[in-house]
């Protein structure tokens, strides 16, 4: 059996923790037989083969009685680089405890069991929905909602560099002003508004408008302002740092994304571009 994992890239500014997208970049993970202990094999350096794999932890939070296998991972997704590889992670071990254990779960109690482990669902949410969801926690709860995907091709820099969620987070303020978090509340409603009315003008300017999380972590990722310049000039309705970042992520105009690509380029950043396509369904389990 295979089980086939999205990435995701979240926040598209100001949907700090709560707004995500799937994008097509793959964890694939063969479930092979039976063995006396938890083995994963893969090519990732510093990532565990045993069962303290967050591939296996997380199948085994769900079902601590599986029985162990061997597992066989191949990744295109960056670790550590704001593209939801750890949500792709946690999302593949709960689909192995469900298939192994017969659990039969449905979509919500997968939501909620990795937004649980990962602590929001802006990742977790599209890498088992599919395409743009935006979700929230709500009385210990998570629940989450599928929007329109906006029409504009998505171009990732990816940057040489790792930055760990957790040290992207570091950088956070612990607390907001009631003022604050009013103003940039109503930022990120507005641009959800403006998604699902289809209004993408309106929803790039608001989705470079974040107050939560960009201008803390600008300073870690020096890339995010030279783009969203380059953007202005050459067809992106908006730029947002992906995730946690390094990543930077532009929604780009299709017709425009040679001039978009040159104008990054001849601002002198020399690293990984792609073009990615939002994945319109989560994980995928394939028979073999
Ligand atoms: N395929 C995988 N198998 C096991 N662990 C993984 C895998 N992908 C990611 N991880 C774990 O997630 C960590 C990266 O998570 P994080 O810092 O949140 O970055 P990202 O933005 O890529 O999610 C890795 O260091 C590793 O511990
Ligand atoms: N909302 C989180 C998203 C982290 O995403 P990742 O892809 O970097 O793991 C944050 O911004 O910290």
């Amino acid at each position: 059996m295979k089980i086939k994992v999205p990435a995701s890239s979240a926040n598209l500014g100001p949907g700090f923790d709560s707004i995500g997208i799937a994008i097509s970049l793959y964890l694939t993970i063969e479930v092979l037989g039976e063995t006396s202990h938890w083995y994963v094999d893969h090519q990732m350096t510093d990532i565990p083969h045993d069962e303290t794999n967050m591939i296996v932890a997380s199948a085994l939070k769900v079902k601590p009685d599986l029985p162990p296998h061997k597992l066989r991972v191949y990744s295109d997704i960056p670790l550590a680089h704001g593209l939801g590889s750890s949500s792709s992670a946690i999302v593949g071990g709960i689909e192995i405890a469900d298939r192994l254990g017969h659990l039969g779960l449905e979509d919500h109690e997968k939501i909620e069991m990795a937004a649980q482990m990962e602590g929001h669902p802006d990742n977790v949410a599209p890498t088992i929905l599919g395409s743009l969801v935006v979700g929230c926690k709500v009385h210990g709860h998570f629940t989450a909602v599928k929007a329109p995907v906006p029409p504009f091709a998505l171009i990732a820099y990816i940057p040489a560099y790792n930055l760990k969620t957790s040290d992207s987070r570091a950088v956070l303020p612990k607390s907001l002003t009631f003022a604050d978090a009013v103003q940039a509340s109503a930022v990120a409603n507005t641009a959800v508004a403006a998604l699902f009315a289809q209004d993408y003008q309106k929803a790039g300017e608001l989705m470079e408008s974040d107050l939560f999380h960009e201008r803390y972590r600008s300073q870690l990722v020096p890339e995010l302002e030279i783009i969203r310049n380059v953007g202005h000039k050459h067809g992106a309705i908006a730029t947002y740092l992906s995730g946690a970042g390094p990543t930077v992520m532009s929604l780009v105009d299709p017709q425009h994304i040679n001039d978009f690509v040159n104008g990054v380029r001849e601002a002198g950043l020399k690293d990984e571009i792609r073009r990615l396509e939002v994945a319109p369904t989560g994980v995928k389990y394939l028979e073999d």
